[in-house]
């Protein structure tokens, strides 16, 4: 553990390089890295296909330390191009009673102090001229406890290993959320780690929930970040919140997800692994932008160049993890790719990793393997969520993404692509189905125009099973 927290102190010197390679663009991409310019990359269907998903007992999550939970959440961060935390006014959130409660002294310190204290500010600097004033967010169990309604039911929003979730107004009407420990997570904070979590505050990303800070109290652990207000990716696919999404919308998830892994993964010399990629990680804004959430198994990517993985306990969730960090408990950045590659069979499918209520065996328990199972077979389009709409140039498109999870989710990590080439690809699929999906509406329009008719669409039976050929 000590190792790994010297890694997480190296970060910060990095950070500008990092944030420079990133694009201010929603879901543009990374600046340099023009999508327009990528020649079709098309898919190298080298990638063999054994997936072997197996169960993790969560049971042994809950073993995992107050300080390595916090260490990792923590990598969940902000927006490098806005100068003030995005989080929500009140008029946008349903309102909040706060009431008084009675609490122990609190006093302030500031986000330099060393002194042991149960109040933790993270500052941040911001390097833009025009954004010179530094924010400072201030924070103490009493304001904590006043902007919760003293930790109400009314404003709980959810509960994760790590504790209870809370929906919390600030004095100056701001929304963020708090993350409870429960107290078998309690233990004290060494400066050690303080400085960590200063530094690990600051990577910053469109794409990731933002860290605003900590607050330790008595026995109380509480992790505050950026509230996200439109549920998580899981429960849309469920159907549990909103409409059902397009294959188009699921497409721009999946590439600002992709945005974020790859900005992790691309952390200057220290990269970041977040180790537990899943849908309920994901939280969506109302205009659906996708922001990853939870470093809850967070750590740093091997420090030594010539290394090529750190060895870990096996941490993550059943259904998402590299069968090949299960197997021998080295974590690489492939581990996420292989996650990624399960999140995106889950995009297209709507379906969980492991579908625990379908028949008996593996037959169609273990998503992944089914869905690219009936690809292979030339039926991709029978693994599309049903609430999705069909056109060939959907259908496309979905096996193009198939194709991709196939290789990000190959039994053999060294076939598995990087999270930048990951974006890559599903650039290259959105441009394709855009301009598909605009010589449709252009053929459509044409169509009525000179006839009276209606345009129809090719038939989605012409399936490029060739996609697929090559994939064991
Ligand atoms: N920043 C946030 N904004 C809004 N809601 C959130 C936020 N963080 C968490 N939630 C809600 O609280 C729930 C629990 O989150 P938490 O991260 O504690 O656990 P989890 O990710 O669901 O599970 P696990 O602990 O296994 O990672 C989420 O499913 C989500 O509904």
């Amino acid at each position: 553990m000590r190792e790994q927290l010297s890694c997480h102190l190296r970060i910060p010197s990095a950070m500008q390089a990092a944030r420079d390679r990133t694009s201010p663009a929603g879901h543009g991409g990374f600046s340099g890295f023009n999508s327009e310019s990528q020649s079709d990359p098309g898919f190298s269907w080298t990638s063999t296909y054994t997936p072997r998903s197996r169960m993790v007992n969560r049971k042994a999550r809950s073993s995992i330390s107050f300080r390595e939970r916090v260490a990792a959440i923590l990598g969940s961060c902000a927006n490098c191009f806005t100068p003030r935390p995005e989080v929500k006014k009140a008029h946008e959130n349903p309102p909040i009673e706060a009431h008084d409660v009675s609490a122990s002294p609190i006093s302030r310190i500031s986000s330099t102090s060393s002194t042991s204290n149960n109040i933790h500010n993270i500052s941040r600097q911001r390097g833009d001229s025009s954004q010179t004033k530094s924010w400072q967010e201030q924070f103490s169990f009493q304001e904590i406890c006043q902007a919760t309604s003293n930790f109400s039911e009314q404003n709980k929003i959810g509960l994760g290993n790590f504790g209870t979730v809370y929906k919390a107004k600030l004095r100056d009407g701001s929304i963020i959320a708090v993350k409870r420990a429960t107290k078998m997570h309690g233990g004290h904070l060494s400066e050690e780690f303080r400085s960590e979590i200063q530094s690990l505050s600051k990577v910053e990303h469109l794409n990731l929930v933002k860290f605003l800070g900590y607050v330790e109290y008595e026995d109380e652990r509480l992790i505050l970040v950026e509230y996200v207000n439109n549920g998580t990716l899981r429960q849309h696919l469920d159907g549990s919140k909103g409409e059902p999404l397009e294959f188009a919308q699921r497409l721009n998830i999946a590439i600002d997800i992709v945005h974020a892994i790859a900005y992790l993964h691309g952390y200057t010399d220290h990269p970041i692994i977040h180790r537990d990629i899943k849908s309920s990680n994901i939280l969506l804004t109302e205009h659906l932008r996708a922001k990853v959430a939870d470093f809850g198994f967070a750590r740093l990517a091997p420090e030594n160049p010539e290394a090529t993985h750190v060895s870990t306990l096996v941490k993550g969730t059943a259904g998402y993890v590299d069968p090949e960090y299960l197997r021998t408990s080295q974590l690489t950045d492939r581990s996420d790719v292989y996650s990624f590659g399960v999140l995106l069979v889950e995009l297209v499918t709507g379906r969980r990793p492991i579908e625990r209520g379908r028949g008996r065996g593996r037959h169609q328990r273990l998503t992944t393997e089914w869905a690219l199972r009936k690809c292979r077979e030339g039926f991709a389009v029978v693994v599309m969520d049903p609430r999705m709409r069909r056109t060939s140039a959907v259908v496309a498109a979905v096996e193009k993404v198939m194709v991709l999870a196939a290789e990000c989710t190959a039994p053999d990590r060294a076939a598995r692509p990087a999270m930048r080439r990951c974006a890559e690809l599903l650039w290259s699929v959105r441009r394709d189905l855009q301009q598909e999906q605009q010589r449709a509406s252009a053929a459509s329009a044409g169509a009525r125009r000179h006839d009276g008719s209606t345009y129809a669409p090719p038939s989605v039976t012409s399936l490029r099973q060739d996609r697929f050929q090559n994939l064991r």
